[in-house]
């Protein structure tokens, strides 16, 4: 299969292979013969591995970061940051293999005691999105094998350069055969057949809500653990007393940054009417700043759009947009660079109504909508009216609503006066409603999906 940089159509990184049903099988057979010995094995030994990976990542940061950026698309500077968060996260969970606790309790009958303590999964099934092509798979194998399961892991098809190096980085770190098995294919097959494996003790997806939930239902069937990370329709809430320097810098970074692919972007921009007029004048003239080009050019803001398919999502929005009656006041069309890529200038649409589609659906692009609202009340309303609930934001200098929206924005990520993309890699990530199913991934919270608990009653 050929992987084909963005940035520039005649420029193909490599061909990578293509799995299927029968490479799963051989993956999971494998990884199911190293579970007894890796998942009761030393946990200095996980711990060593985790570190020499992350060493090694955050030592090859800039030429693995290059490799991210051409065949995805983010500018090298965004691609360097994701791959130190990718080393970081090994680091983290190097030191998370050491620290697995239990609990100790009295039992309610004299004479017992109570011993709580977790246990590894046994073999889990890892599939990711072509957005974050390292962090992500970090965020995932990480964990998994810092809490003793083995892994067999599922990149997406538009990303592969990323996952074989990070795999590549891995089969080096010493663990032993079949701990850490890497499966390349497409989706509804090399994917589907991990979902379906009897062999698969549970799956950890990130991806569109479509296939979340087919997998979410496949692994429920038969009775597997499961874990999805969706869309977003990210809330950003504008308040008359914020300081207009900072809501539009923060407004831009995550609506367009990373090209709008974040399922944290911001593509709701939620303003009251009192600094309505000048903060649209404001972002507008400022995404009109943002340089958009080659992902690997200096001086970049935004690279292009993924693939060919994504552009021609973000553009049917655009369109819907104008023909719903939103008022585009800037991009809205493609842009032409020095190569051939999937350039779009990035879109922000003014006057928009919560119930048109362009605020309602996923557009994972770089396409933001403002909408205008009376007060807090009626912005947190807003907010909340969505079938989402990954990130929201507010830009407020006012303590008491600052206070409040922490509290009652319906999402498992709130920022206030920060963009609502751009997380830290050592506490939870994860949203509610439609945005995650089961429980939370990244810091120590995600020993919750890759451990299973166990209660152990002894007469003393
Ligand atoms: N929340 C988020 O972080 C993300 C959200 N998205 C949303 O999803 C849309 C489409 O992106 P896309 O990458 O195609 O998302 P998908 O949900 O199609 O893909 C995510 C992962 O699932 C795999 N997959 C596809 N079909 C199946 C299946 N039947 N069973 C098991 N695994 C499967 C994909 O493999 P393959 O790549 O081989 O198809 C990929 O590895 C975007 O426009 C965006 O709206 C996308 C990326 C991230
Ligand atoms: O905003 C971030 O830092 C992470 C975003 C993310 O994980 C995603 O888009 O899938």
């Amino acid at each position: 299969m050929a992987n084909v940089n963005p940035s520039d159509l005649a420029d193909t990184i490599g061909h990578y292979a293509v799995g299927g049903k029968a490479h799963v099988d051989r993956a999971v057979q494998a990884a199911r013969a190293a579970l007894p010995a890796w998942s009761t094995g030393g946990i200095q030994a996980r711990a060593d591995a985790l570190d020499r990976i992350g060493s090694e990542i955050l030592a090859r940061k800039e030429e693995l970061g290059a490799l991210l950026a051409r065949e995805e698309g983010k500018t090298r500077p965004e691609a360097v940051g994701e791959v130190a968060r990718a080393g970081n996260i090994f680091k983290f969970f190097a030191g998370e293999a050491l620290r697995t606790a239990g609990e100790l309790l009295p039992s309610v009958r004299p004479g017992i005691g109570v011993e709580i303590t977790r246990e590894p999964i046994g073999v889990v099934g890892l599939i990711s999105p072509w957005n974050f092509p390292i962090a992500i798979p970090a965020w995932k194998i990480a964990p998994a094998l810092a809490y003793g399961n083995c892994v067999v892991f599922k990149p997406a098809d538009l990303v592969p350069g990323s996952a074989w190096a990070l795999a590549e980085i891995i089969s080096r770190a010493g663990l032993p055969a079949g701990v850490f098995n890497l499966v390349m294919g497409a989706g509804r097959e090399v994917g589907q057949a991990l979902v379906d494996h009897p062999g698969i003790d549970a799956v950890s997806f990130t991806g569109s809500v479509g296939v979340g939930r087919q997998v979410a239902a496949a692994c429920v069937a038969r009775g597997a653990k499961v874990q999805l990370e969706m869309g977003g329709k990210n809330p950003q809430v504008v308040l008359d007393d914020a300081d207009l320097a900072v809501a539009v810098e923060l407004c831009a970074q995550s609506a367009f940054y990373s090209t709008g692919q974040r399922c944290t972007a911001s593509s709701r921009l939620i303003v009251t009417e009192g600094i309505y007029g000048r903060f649209v004048d404001a972002l507008a003239e400022r995404t009109r700043r943002i340089k958009v080009g080659h992902a690997l050019a200096a001086g970049v803001d935004m690279g292009p759009v993924v693939s060919a398919a994504q552009l021609e999502q973000d553009q049917r929005y655009i369109e819907i947009g104008q023909r719903e009656g939103a008022r585009l006041v800037a991009g809205g069309a493609r842009v032409n660079c020095e190569t051939e890529g999937y350039y779009l200038a990035p879109t922000l649409f003014a006057d928009s109504t919560p119930s048109m589609k362009i605020n309602r659906e996923e557009i994972f692009g770089p396409v933001a909508s403002v909408v205008r609202v009376k007060d807090y009340d009626e912005a947190l309303a807003v907010v909340n009216d969505t079938e989402f609930g990954l990130s929201a934001g507010i830009a407020t200098t006012s303590l008491k609503y600052a206070t409040h929206f922490k509290r009652h924005a319906q999402a498992g990520m709130v920022m206030v006066n920060l963009p609502t993309a751009g997380v830290d890699y050592h506490v939870p990530f994860g949203g509610r409603k439609g945005s995650s199913y089961g429980s939370r991934e990244q810091g120590r919270y995600a020993a919750e999906f890759y451990t299973t608990v166990k209660t152990a009653y002894t007469l003393a």
